[in-house]
């Protein structure tokens, strides 16, 4: 939300997509219709590349001894995936310092950068063995909710704040989130 907020054009483009999809004066968006919203589905990847959740995704231990790009792996060493820093690498991505979900989505298709573990430049939810088990009804829930987010609300900056003043300081732990409370007014409009 913080994102879109700071830019009104992506999020009149993403409100746009969901309301030309949902029919009008429906209680709440419905599931089945949000496989049609190519642009939603741009705006979470762009997301989870920007702002993963789990910055380091949850700590693993080598079980054996394994050499990855020249790097020796020892049995027993911790490890870290900093996903965060990945999704910034700009040898993976193009202006990656700038929160752009057109990059996944091509002539209004999904353009296929999942994000189920195959494909090790985002990794949000990790991968392998221990990838997260919740990745379905994590997708559908954060869906879902941006969904109805923008069918049924305008959003404002509370009065005398500015698009410039949206701080996007992060804290990090073992999630990460904005250092300060993101504060929006909604409008109906319904
Ligand atoms: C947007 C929502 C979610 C995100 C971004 C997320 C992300 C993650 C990440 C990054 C990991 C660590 C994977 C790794 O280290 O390779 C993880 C693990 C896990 N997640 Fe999620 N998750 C989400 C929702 C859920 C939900 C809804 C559930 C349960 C209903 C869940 C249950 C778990 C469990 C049990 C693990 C540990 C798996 C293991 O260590 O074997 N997650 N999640």
């Amino acid at each position: 939300m913080a994102e879109l907020m700071r830019r009104p054009r992506l999020i009149g483009k993403l409100q746009d997509e969901v309301r030309s999809i949902e029919p009008q004066g429906q209680e709440i968006v419905n599931e089945a219709d949000i496989s049609s919203m190519t642009y939603l589905r741009a705006v979470l990847k762009e997301s989870f590349r920007f702002h993963p959740v789990a910055p380091l995704l949850a700590p693993h231990l080598a079980m054996a001894d394994c050499s990855i790009d020249g790097y020796m792996i020892p049995a027993g060493t911790h490890v870290f995936v900093n996903v965060w820093a990945i999704g910034r690498d700009s040898s993976s991505w193009e202006e990656s310092e700038e929160f752009i979900p057109e990059r996944f989505t091509e002539e209004g298709r999904d353009v296929h950068v999942n994000f189920v573990g195959s494909n090790f430049k985002l990794l949000p939810f990790g991968a392998g063995r221990r990838i997260c088990p919740g990745i379905n009804l994590g997708i559908m829930t954060v869906e879902l909710m941006l969904a109805n987010l923008m069918y049924h609300f305008n959003w404002e900056l509370p009065i005398g704040v500015e698009r410039k003043d949206i701080d996007m300081t992060e804290v990090f732990g073992l999630t990460v989130r904005l250092k300060e409370k993101l504060l929006l007014v909604p409008k109906s409009c319904m």
